[in-house]
């Protein structure tokens, strides 16, 4: 039983909280939260659809003006109470985490601290939201440039990262004076409503801040038709994103899109080879390779190419797989079946492609979604891995000859997340750097993902940033005061 493990288990929230108040669905319709490391029913939360999401949406309407009547303050000691209880509740929250979405426990407790550290982060950086005055072009005017909240937000966001999604959207939001309905991934709620019953004892106002779980095509319909949204920020797939887009089109919403990767990892001849493999370790096999800027392509070069491959084929057998809750655990289950055989198939068509497995390759002997950490080398362009994100454990290894061909072998995609580099040049760490077209890139890292720093893509992998003082600008609308008289007045 989940609450028997933690230490407060009034944190588990099986009903959604709507203007303050927790609430099943109006059809009093459920959905099971599993533990994919077992397949065992942890808990249920409410299938809520068009109605329940547009009371949420008029709560969160009533709610705005007093919340952006408040100093930038006294909205953001809320936010900042709101990170102090995720910080003393981190253990319990990495337990529910780990118990619907399978990451390592140590992953967890990461990402608890990744999610609290945007609501510190904007509890300063919400008291800055600075406007301006520029220089007059007429003595008798002034020009003045004031930032004001944008209104009522919304958040879409996945399972693979339960808490921070959420975090680094409704901490801006709510730091500068919106409120915000949150939609969380319907194979992780648990950890959305824990985030929700700790910002209600951080003093989250009612309305200010709702979590409705069940239908997402229902609730997402709702979101995106309903004129009294002005922000839709969403995090998931580009094939959902797409859908989104084109559906908030009508109402002409403000959009953030945060969507899927094909991320190249580029190993130097010149690079420091151990580090690069401590580097590949993170960014390809962190969260069982569930994350939209885990590595789906190596690309490393022809002098260090057998020793990169071996070591990494190596470290990679080393891997402790199984269920996330055990301290050992290096490896968890895949989030559900479909995706386990999305990688499956991705395996199979890139051995049928003259790929070459150096370790891996195959489902887990503990059955269930898990699956063996898989290097292959011998990677071409001709297989699937080139072009789709596997969204798994699978390293497929591309070997290139020079800089240039690189470059534009990595840039063969329409996505642009984030990518990798290791060398030790100086000179061809700025012209690789500045050659790639991708939102974020990592040189002689696998781990780039920071609050202070903004998170972002280019191409099809999104709009918008988040974290950082460029995470805030999404939340604002500029508006423009041109004051006359001033000579005569
Ligand atoms: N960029 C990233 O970080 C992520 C990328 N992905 C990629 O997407 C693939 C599929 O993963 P998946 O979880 O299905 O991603 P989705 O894009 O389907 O899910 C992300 C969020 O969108 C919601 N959603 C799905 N369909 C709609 C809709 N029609 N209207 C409104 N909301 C909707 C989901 O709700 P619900 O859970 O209820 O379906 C979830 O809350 C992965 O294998 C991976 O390749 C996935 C997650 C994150
Ligand atoms: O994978 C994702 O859905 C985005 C979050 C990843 C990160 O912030 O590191």
């Amino acid at each position: 039983m989940l609450n028997r493990k933690l230490k407060d288990p009034s944190l588990i929230r099986q009903k959604c909280c709507i203007d303050g108040q927790w609430q099943d669905a109006d059809n009093g319709e459920t959905i099971d939260v599993t533990n994919p490391a077992s397949g065992e029913v942890i808990g249920m939360v409410p299938r809520m659809g068009t109605h329940e999401t547009r009371r949420a949406i008029e709560a969160a309407n009533l709610a705005l003006p007093a919340w952006r009547a408040k100093t930038a303050a006294e909205r953001c000691a809320v936010v900042r109470k709101w990170y102090e209880l995720l910080m003393a509740n981190q253990e319990d929250l990495a337990t529910i985490m780990t118990a619907e979405q399978g990451k390592p426990l140590a992953e967890s407790r990461a990402e608890i601290a990744y999610a609290a550290a945007f609501l510190e982060w904007f509890s300063e950086e919400g008291k800055r939201a600075y406007g301006d005055v520029i220089p007059q072009t007429n003595n008798d005017q002034r020009i003045v440039v004031v930032k004001e909240p944008i209104g009522v937000c919304a958040a879409i966001t996945p399972w693979n990262f339960p808490a921070a999604m959420i975090t680094r959207k409704a901490g801006p939001a709510l730091a500068v004076g919106c409120t915000m309905i949150v939609k969380p991934a319907t194979a992780t709620p648990l950890s959305a409503l824990a985030l929700m019953e700790l910002g209600m004892r951080a003093g989250i106002q009612d309305g200010v801040l709702s979590v409705v779980t069940g239908s997402s095509g229902a609730i997402g319909k709702e979101i995106t038709s309903n004129p009294i949204v002005r922000k839709l920020s969403f995090t998931g797939s580009t094939e959902v994103g797409k859908l989104l887009m084109r559906e908030s089109a009508n109402t002409m919403k403000k959009i953030s899109m945060e969507l899927g990767g094909n991320a190249p990892f580029i190993v130097f001849d010149d690079a420091d080879i151990d580090l690069a493999i401590q580097g590949a370790l993170i960014a390809k096999y962190r969260n069982t390779g569930q994350t939209c800027v885990c590595t789906n392509r190596f690309f490393v070069q022809n002098d260090v190419y057998d020793k990169f491959c071996e070591k990494l084929a190596t470290a990679v057998e080393k891997m402790i797989v199984g269920d996330g809750l055990k301290g050992e655990t290096q490896i968890g289950p895949m989030i559900d079946m479909a995706s386990l055989e999305k990688v499956e198939s991705h395996v199979k068509d890139a051995l049928s492609k003259g790929g070459r497995l150096l370790t891996g390759g195959k489902r887990h002997a503990l059955g269930g979604t898990f699956y063996e950490p898989t290097v292959i080398a011998d990677a071409n362009e001709s297989m699937v891995v080139a072009r789709e994100e596997t969204f798994g454990p699978v390293s497929p290894v591309f070997r290139f000859e020079t800089e240039e061909e690189v470059i534009q072998r990595a840039n063969d995609t329409e996505f642009g997340l984030a990518a990798y580099i290791y060398t030790m040049h100086l000179a061809r760490t700025w012209r690789v750097s500045e050659g790639l077209e991708y939102g974020m890139v990592g040189i002689n890292t696998g781990l780039i993902s920071n609050a202070v720093a903004p998170f972002g893509g280019v191409k099809e992998s999104g709009i918008g940033r988040e974290g950082s003082k460029y995470g805030i600008d999404d939340y604002l609308e500029t508006k423009y005061l041109c004051m006359a008289g001033i000579q005569t007045g």
